[in-house]
Formats: C-alpha cells, sequence, structure tokens
C-alpha cells in the first residue's frame, strides 16, 4: 500500500487575515515598513489562528543518512564524514551545534540511515531504517516499505516533540550524497531538466558536475517517472529525505511552525507537498542556497525565501538563523506599540499620512 494514514491538514484560518492586517498596520510605522517580517507575521497568525501567536519550545531535526549513489563519484566527500558529523553535533560542535545554541533551539541528531553503529545519547533519536539509502543508478533506493517506514519514523518523531509542547520545527539534514536525491527529486516533483536541476553540492568541480547529471539522468529513464508520490521518493530520495518529509506532513497536521533549510530539506518539502499539498501553508524558506536547484524549488513550491547568505551547509543552518527573523515577526505582531499607544498620531506633524 503506498499511501499513508490519516494524514489530515487544515487550510489556514483566512478568515482572520483582515484583522491581522489591521493589527500590523496599527503598529508605529509607515505601512508595509517591515515588509516580509510583516508576512511572516501574518501567516503564524493565521497557522495558529490569532492575533497574539505564541512559539514554544523550538526544535531542530537534523536528520542524517548514508546514500550508496557515492559509489558512482556523485561527491566530492568521503562518507564516514556523515556520521562523524552526527557525533560533532551532539557533542555541541559544527554548524547546527553552534547554532541551535546561539539562536536557541533544542537540537535532536536523527539517525534516519547511517552506515554506523551510534553509542546511546540523549539527543541521539534512533530511526534507522537500514544503512545506507540504496544506489539509486542501479536499484531503487528504497524498497516501498522502507520509504513508508522512514516517512513514519519522521511522523511519530514530531508527534513526540510536539507532545512535549513544542510547536516549531526546523529541519535540518547531514548525508553525504545526499544532493543527488534531492537533484532527482526536483527533476521528478517539479518538471525540472537534469542539467538545471543538479549544482556542485559540497564541491564537485565541473566534470564532477557533468557526471553528476549523467548518472541521475541515467537512474530516471531506468526506473520511470511513477504517478504516485511516495513511489518517487522511494526509487529517487533518501531515509533521511523521506523521514524529514513525514515530519512535515506531521507538523503541518498539528499546525505547527515548519522551517526548511537548504536545497536537500526543500526536496523533503517537494515530496511532502506531493503527498499533501497543504503542508507548504506552514512552511517557511529560511534562505535561498547556493545550489542551483535551490531557486527551483522555491519557485515551484511559491516561497519566498527569509535570508539570502550564500550559506550551502546544510545541517538546519539556514533554519536556525532566519528563526531570529521569525522569532522579530512574532514580538513585532505581540509588543510593537501602535500608534495609540505610542502616543503619536496617524499623520505626520504637517499633515500628511504616513503611508
Ligand atoms: O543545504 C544546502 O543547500 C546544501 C547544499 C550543498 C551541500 N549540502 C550539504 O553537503 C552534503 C551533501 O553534498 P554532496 O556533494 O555530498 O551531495 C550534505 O551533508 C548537505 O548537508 C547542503
Ligand atoms: C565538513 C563537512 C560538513 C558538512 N555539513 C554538511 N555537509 C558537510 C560536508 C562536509 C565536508
Amino acid at each position: 500500500m503506498t499511501k499513508l494514514d490519516n494524514i489530515h491538514i487544515d487550510a489556514l484560518r483566512v478568515d482572520m487575515e483582515e484583522q491581522l492586517q489591521y493589527k500590523i498596520d496599527q503598529k508605529a510605522k509607515p505601512i508595509g515598513s517591515l515588509g516580509q517580517m510583516e508576512d511572516i507575521a501574518k501567516k503564524i497568525g493565521l497557522i495558529q489562528g490569532t492575533l497574539s501567536p505564541v512559539l514554544n519550545k523550538p526544535v531542530m531535526l537534523t536528520v542524517a543518512a548514508d546514500h550508496c549513489i557515492c559509489e558512482e563519484g556523485v561527491s566530492p566527500c568521503p562518507v564516514e564524514i556523515t556520521w562523524q558529523q552526527c557525533l560533532n553535533f551532539l557533542n555541541g560542535g559544527g554548524g547546527i551545534g553552534l547554532f541551535s545554541k546561539v539562536y536557541g533551539f533544542d537540537l535532536r541528531v536523527v539517525d534516519a540511515g547511517v552506515d554506523y553503529d551510534f553509542p546511546d545519547h540523549p539527543k541521539l533519536i534512533d530511526a534507522k531504517v537500514r544503512k545506507g539509502t540504496r544506489n539509486f543508478y542501479k536499484e531503487p533506493a528504497m524498497t516501498t516499505d522502507e520509504c513508508l517506514q522512514a516517512l513514519n519514523n519522521g511522523r511519530k518523531i514530531v508527534a513526540q516533540i510536539a507532545e512535549e509542547g513544542s510547536n516549531v520545527v526546523g529541519f535540518g539534514e547531514m548525508g553525504i550524497g545526499n544532493t543527488s536525491p534531492a537533484s532527482a527529486l526536483l527533476s521528478v516533483f517539479a518538471g525540472v531538466d537534469i542539467e538545471s536541476a543538479v549544482g556542485p553540492g559540497s564541491g564537485l568541480d565541473a566534470e564532477g558536475v557533468r557526471n553528476k547529471a549523467r548518472i541521475i539522468k541515467a537512474a530516471i529513464e531506468k526506473h520511470g517517472i511513477s504517478d504516485n508520490a511516495i513511489e518517487n521518493l522511494a526509487r529517487f530520495g533518501g531515509l533521511e529525505i523521506a523521514t524529514i518529509a513525514g515530519g512535515m506532513l506531521e507538523a503541518a497536521s498539528r499546525r505547527m511552525v515548519i522551517i526548511t533549510d537548504g536545497f536537500i530539506t526543500t526536496s523533503a518539502l517537494l515530496a511532502a507537498h506531493a503527498i499533501h499539498s497543504g503542508v507548504v501553508d506552514y512552511a517557511f524558506f529560511s534562505h535561498q542556497s547556493k545550489e542551483q536547484g535551490h531557486k527551483k524549488m522555491v519557485d515551484f513550491l511559491n516561497g519566498e525565501p527569509i535570508l539570502n547568505l550564500g550559506f550551502r551547509l546544510g545541517e538546519g543552518t539556514g533554519s536556525a538563523v532566519a528563526y531570529s527573523v521569525i522569532k522579530g515577526a512574532v514580538a513585532m505582531l505581540n509588543e510593537m506599540t501602535s500608534f495609540d499607544e505610542a502616543a503619536i498620531y496617524n499623520t505626520a506633524n504637517d499633515g500628511i499620512r504616513i503611508e
């Protein structure tokens, strides 16, 4: 059976849009002058169905897996970096170990399919389906069952953090080789040609990028494109990508704020969107990744990146940094003085309306 049970995603509370806009326009500022922050504040109001939203206990889920597609020379990095970085994150290191502390996230590292036996750790979640996603140049990346298992693991993990009181989940990933499945999913779900969907990832040269495009193109020709989203995810995805996709669907069904990171977590959102398009209503695109295909993903999903810092690290680093803006947006809606409170008039001294 290639479907997930009981996914229900509510529509946003669009009936509240006018009231939210009114509240924002009463703030002591020219109309629209906080730009995209105003859109973010409004969207969180629509997600939570309130004029006074609250962000509780943000959790960062950095989901990791290995990729046997690396056998085809699609990544310049040794695969051992996946498990080494996971241990590093658990010790507060790497980009996401640091940024989780700086920006106030409770970081959990999720083992969705790393080719390594980790020691127990309070912040490590064991959701290993198998040691490494298969080489999709030769065979489907996952069986349908494995893919469903990963999707359901993501759902369970997010359900658990929601039970613990969180209503904000940032997504990150760690997986040497995972820009290859992300490119394949961009091509399959958004109809983007392979050459435009592929890039250097963690640092391939031009010849390497051409080889990567050739491998992914051959794989898509070999397995074909299904009209079932989960089948496509199983053929070309990754265990961390499927786990993240399931987590995003669960988060949306619980009206949580979802923060996507770069190229790989956005490919998970593409897959989740193909399963249930309503998931995108709950998602914030933290930043515009340098990986060329990322813009195509964001455009396909009608998103607008919050930051553009030239990041291409992954791990959840963009999600963490952009949360500072999201927090500011919610504070603006709740705490910024209105014209009334600031005891200034909605007209300038010379009588010109401030707009
Ligand atoms: O987040 C991004 O946009 C991003 C872009 C390029 C690479 N990465 C990271 O680099 C790794 C994948 O790169 P690669 O070349 O091994 O496929 C993986 O661990 C990602 O976290 C991440
Ligand atoms: C050091 C290192 C850290 C990473 N984090 C995400 N991808 C990565 C790739 C490398 C090589």
